[in-house]
């Protein structure tokens, strides 16, 4: 069982118990549910730079990356960066998250928000909502064509933006269909846990145009940013590189602006 397996299998009881804890109707009431959503998509296609920033204490790929940090702290130094948006994994179990984390971020921060989970229910995305994002994330190797175009359109129907994220060619080619913003390619192969920037260089041709791009993980300087924009990546998706340092935001700081100078 490789560890998108071994995390799903979890997901599923997670939610489940979830959903008996908190109902529909009180997600539906958080005041935060008929907020106006704030593009991460329009603003990637506006941004010189691109950067998403995650917070991310530990993974299954590096163990702990940092728990000492306050997500408040992390979430405005990110938004004093000038990053396009903030990822926040709110996954528990292999990624030391929680919606609280989301909570917290959405009252530190007005940029676009993406809650990072392993969505495999509409449960999911309603609580992405009451809990203040503004993108969420389907994952097209835990989904079928069918599962990703019920719930990104439901998504779409609570005025969140979709990013679907593939690592292959099959998965992309399942995955096109107009209720996406944003195609992803994750550069970390889930069996080995490899990091490849070839991955989005090899895909890039095959996401049409109607999408923007973005390219996640693995990514630690400038250098592979300038690599990745001529195959047309607007959006990057950076964690570990900002969060093993004592101060993300700082960090982040500097990396734009090396980038954009
Ligand atoms: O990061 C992992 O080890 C991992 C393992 C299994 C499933 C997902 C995983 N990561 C989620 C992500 O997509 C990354 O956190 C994100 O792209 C940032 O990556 P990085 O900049 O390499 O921290």
């Amino acid at each position: 069982m490789d560890i998108l397996e071994k995390i799903v299998l979890d997901k599923r009881k997670e939610v489940a118990l979830r959903k008996t804890l908190i109902p529909v109707s009180q997600l539906e009431a958080s005041v935060l549910f008929n907020r106006p959503n704030n593009s991460l998509a329009v603003v990637l296609k506006n941004s010189s730079s691109g950067i998403i920033a995650e917070h991310k204490r530990r993974s299954p790929s590096k163990a702990v990356i940092n728990n000492s940090l306050s997500v408040q702290d992390v979430a405005t130094g990110y938004q004093n960066a000038g990053v396009c948006g903030m990822s926040v994994l709110t996954d528990g179990k292999y990624f030391g998250g929680s919606l609280d984390d989301l909570l917290t971020a959405r009252a530190a921060v007005q940029m676009p928000l993406l809650r990072k989970e392993f969505i495999i229910d509409e449960y999911q995305i309603l609580e992405a909502k009451a809990y203040g994002a503004d993108v969420i994330l389907l994952i097209a190797a835990i989904l079928t064509r069918e599962e990703i175009k019920q719930f990104s359109e439901f998504a779409k129907s609570l005025d969140l933006d979709v990013l679907l994220e593939v690592h292959n060619q099959e998965e992309l080619q399942k995955s096109i269909m107009p209720s996406l913003d944003m195609l992803g390619v994750n550069n970390r192969n889930l069996k080995t846990f490899t990091v490849s920037l070839d991955t989005s260089k090899s895909l890039s041709a095959l996401i049409p145009n109607d999408f923007v791009k973005v390219s996640e993980s693995g990514i630690s300087n400038i250098e592979a940013i300038k690599e990745l924009q001529p195959y047309g990546y607007k959006g990057f998706l950076i964690g570990e590189n900002f969060m093993k340092t004592d101060n993300p935001g700082d960090s982040a700081t500097n990396f734009i602006t090396s980038l954009t100078s």
